[in-house]
């Protein structure tokens, strides 16, 4: 038997369980090649369904508990125990995020130790991590640290862009010190490598943008491109990796939606993430290069505001497990 998917359930409060629920009652899992599990609550995920107004049976499967919606079944992994019915949308607490964590720690490590084939993680509340001791600001790099991978690149993809991040979450008065010729470059790296491995390209077209407008115009407006970038592009150039640049940003993505490039390197994250989104809000998925098991994720958050609703879309959830089941066929 393929081994299984495991979604990660995300913020008991937030839209994620409702998201998992809605997708399976779509159909949207029913052509998948592998098992799909879920590592969360069953209760929780019990009150997802009657956001729809579905019945939910349970039947224990071995260590799982097999959710049954409408015809429709999902394996749980069952990881914690919550009062489902006291909790309040929007108000995520230290237990919900002790169990986050731990929905996201067990999958991570049954990656690793090949009992999933991949990962696929729905929203948590980074506030509720950080209350429940987590120090890390999100699943990149509590992801990077468990797999003990020094560096990986965030990637929000969708079908006309991809983009790939050199520093993620940190205020953006911080990117200029933070921004170094080694990250950029590794950041090169990892991109090349992965778009060699898992989507197919035998020279990834890697466009390399600049931190300030206009490329700074010689070191008018900054010197990040001719200290840092340039010399980061040039050395990836030498080790054979299609990389070019530093281009504008401001018309960068011009070209690269009409196809000129497979991923664009930014330098923060709202540089790669308000162009992705314009394009992608719905359908786009994160995922994480550099890490020696698979993992996407949703390119949402928790959307307190719809929760409960049943209105948001599973749009990403679904292209995320797809995309992870594609991925998994090269580990
Ligand atoms: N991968 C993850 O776990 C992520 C978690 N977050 C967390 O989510 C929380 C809320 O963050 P926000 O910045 O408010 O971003 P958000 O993505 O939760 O919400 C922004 C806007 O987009 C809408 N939206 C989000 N997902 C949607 C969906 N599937 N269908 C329809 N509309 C949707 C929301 O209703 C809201 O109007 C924060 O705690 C943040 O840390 C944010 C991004 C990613
Ligand atoms: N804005 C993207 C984001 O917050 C993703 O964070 P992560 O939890 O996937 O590291």
């Amino acid at each position: 038997m393929q081994r299984p998917l495991v979604i990660t359930q995300g913020d008991p409060t937030g839209i994620g369980p409702e998201i998992i629920v809605k997708a399976l009652l779509e159909g949207a899992f029913d052509a998948l090649s592998r098992p799909l599990w879920v590592a969360g609550d069953p209760a929780v995920l019990r009150r997802a369904a009657t956001v729809f107004g579905v019945p939910c049976e349970v039947v224990p499967v071995g260590e799982r508990l097999r959710l049954v919606f409408a015809g429709r079944a999902l394996d749980v992994v069952p990881l914690s125990e919550l009062a489902a019915d006291k909790l309040i949308y929007g108000r995520s607490d230290i237990p919900c995020g002790r169990a986050m964590l731990r929905y996201i720690e067990w999958a991570c490590d049954a990656c690793l130790s090949g009992e999933v084939a991949a990962m696929v993680t729905a929203p948590i509340s980074k506030a509720a991590i950080h209350a429940a001791g987590c120090d890390f600001p999100g699943h990149t790099e509590l992801l990077a640290e468990r797999c003990g991978v020094g560096k990986v690149v965030m990637m929000l993809a969708g079908e006309r862009l991809k983009v790939c991040l050199v520093t993620t979450h940190l205020a953006l008065a911080e990117v200029p010190r933070v921004l170094s010729e080694g990250e950029i470059l590794e950041t090169i790296r990892i991109t090349d490598a992965a778009f060699r491995r898992f989507f197919g390209r035998q020279e990834p077209r890697i466009a390399v943008l600049a931190l300030n407008p206009h490329a700074g115009e010689q070191r008018l407006f900054g010197d990040e491109e001719p200290r840092l970038i340039a010399p980061a592009i040039a050395r990836a150039q030498a080790e054979g990796i299609a990389a070019s640049g530093p281009h504008s940003a401001d018309t960068l993505f011009h070209f690269a939606v009409r196809g000129g490039y497979d991923a664009v390197v930014c330098m923060y994250h709202d540089q790669g993430l308000i162009p992705l989104k314009l394009l992608h809000f719905d359908d786009g998925v994160n995922v994480t290069l550099g890490l020696p098991i698979v993992r996407t994720s949703v390119d949402h958050g928790t959307a307190y505001d719809l929760a409960g609703t049943g209105k948001a879309s599973a749009e990403s959830l679904v292209a995320a497990v797809k995309m992870a089941e594609q991925m998994a066929a090269h580990l």
